[in-house]
């Protein structure tokens, strides 16, 4: 097992290896918000979450070898492990010491037990007030997703409605049969990664750094093909003790185009209709997929809609779904080649995120600007969408980096 250093508690002990550990040792900063530790962004190791001291979920000193274990403990109590039942024991023995000590009369004994009682019920809600928890919020506001989608993404019609269903159907079904897959597809920055944060932020007010929310980014954690069976095992093992701990954990696969082939068929078990494997359910668990493939046919459809006239809010997911899920199968490069995830229909959605006109970039801007708390310059909005790039040649529809670079070419108009 390896060592690995605590950053933010400057403590060492025996955890799990991050996926693609022991092949990359010391990897390089992914692209966005890498979650490796080495990775540049302020963000913990997800072996963080087997600490100590969290009812909700967290107060297990979880390793791969226990995990089993660890799951069934939570399933009995929604996170509440015989560690913290010691605790609330102990706590109850000690208010309860002075009490019989003093010999109290009944009727006084009898409201102090009842207490201690209360205080032992309800400790996991009064901790989860001041602390992240994993059952914080089983339930999620459909209407602030909403309220989200609507203010905050632009041009991706189809993806608002499918990621407000999906996922508002998914949290409030207690006992769903699966966990929720979604496979987001489109061009570079199109929304993908920023609709996953939406969801992270509706599920966990941490968000991306929430404990129970797992970033992958398939150059960094599964760079090596020749690690390919060592990178299986920590998956495996990663979901395994992460699920253990926590049921409604979140998992999110950037990059899976450049995922080997094979690789993620590793989780195909956790996907499935299992009630529970080894003890741990994974039914209530969130997978998110994301990936450029497919963004060419969604392209083409885009394009033809526009080249006859036709609004793309008319474009509808069955004209795409099924032709991602084909293209996704039979792609060498999408992550998904021959995958059996794909295969056996373990992926609830295939979502498309349409290319971005001229228009939505402005949008982007104009969020940028607001953002640094400048006043909207349509001037300046106006020039710097100008001087996007936009692709087919002739027409120049669709912004070949969606809203990505906008952000810095903003810098230029306001570097004093
Ligand atoms: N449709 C959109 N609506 C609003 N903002 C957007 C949209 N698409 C992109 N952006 C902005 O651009 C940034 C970069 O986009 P994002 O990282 O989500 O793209 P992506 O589709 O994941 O790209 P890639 O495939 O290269 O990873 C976002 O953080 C967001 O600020």
């Amino acid at each position: 097992m390896n060592e690995w250093k605590y950053r933010y508690l400057g403590e060492t002990r025996p955890a799990l290896p991050y996926p693609g550990d022991e092949a990359a040792p010391a990897p390089k900063a992914g692209k966005g918000r890498a979650l490796h530790k080495d990775g540049g962004r302020r963000r913990r190791r997800r072996s963080a979450r087997y600490k100590d001291g969290d009812p909700g979920g967290r107060d297990r000193k979880c390793s791969l070898a226990v995990a089993p274990v660890c799951g069934r403990r939570e399933s009995a109590r929604d996170g509440a492990g015989p560690g913290m039942k010691l605790g609330r024991a102990a706590l109850g023995l000690v208010l309860l010491a002075p009490l019989a000590v003093r010999a109290v009369e009944p009727i006084s004994l009898g409201l102090a037990l009842a207490g201690v009682l209360t205080g032992y019920m309800s400790y996991p809600r009064l901790y989860c007030l001041f602390a992240e928890c994993c059952s914080q919020k089983q339930s999620l506001s459909r209407d602030a997703l909403q309220k989200d989608l609507d203010s905050k993404l632009f041009g991706q019609h189809l993806a608002k409605k499918v990621i407000l269903n999906a996922v508002s159907g998914f949290i409030s079904n207690p006992k769903p049969k699966k966990p929720l897959t979604l496979s987001l597809h489109g061009w570079t920055g199109t929304g993908k990664n920023f609709v996953s944060k939406i969801i992270a932020e509706n599920i966990y007010e941490g968000g991306l750094n929430s404990d129970y929310v797992h970033l992958f980014v398939a150059t960094l954690h599964f760079p090596h093909i020749s690690n390919i069976t060592l990178y299986k095992d920590q998956l495996q093992s990663w979901i395994r003790g992460n699920v253990s701990a926590c049921a409604r954990s979140i998992f999110i696969f950037d990059e899976m185009d450049k995922m080997h082939a094979g690789l993620i068929d590793a989780i195909k078990p956790y996907l499935d209709y299992y009630d529970n494997l080894d003890g741990v359910s994974y039914q209530k668990a969130v997978f998110i997929f994301l990936s450029n493939a497919g963004a060419e046919r969604i392209t083409d459809v885009a394009l033809d809609f526009w080249r006859s006239g036709k609004q793309r809010e008319e474009i509808k997911l069955r004209d795409m779904e099924h032709a991602l899920s084909v293209s996704a199968f039979n792609n060498k490069n999408s992550g998904f080649w021959h995958s059996s995830l794909i295969d056996r229909n373990l992926i609830d959605y295939f979502v498309p995120f349409l290319p971005l006109e001229y228009k939505h970039l402005k949008m982007c801007i104009r969020v940028e600007m607001q953002s640094r708390g400048y006043k909207v310059d349509e001037d300046i909005v106006s020039r710097v969408a100008e001087e996007m790039t936009f692709f087919p040649k002739e027409e120049r529809v669709f912004s070949d980096k969606g809203c990505k670079t906008v952000f810095t070419k903003l810098d230029y108009y306001y570097d004093d």
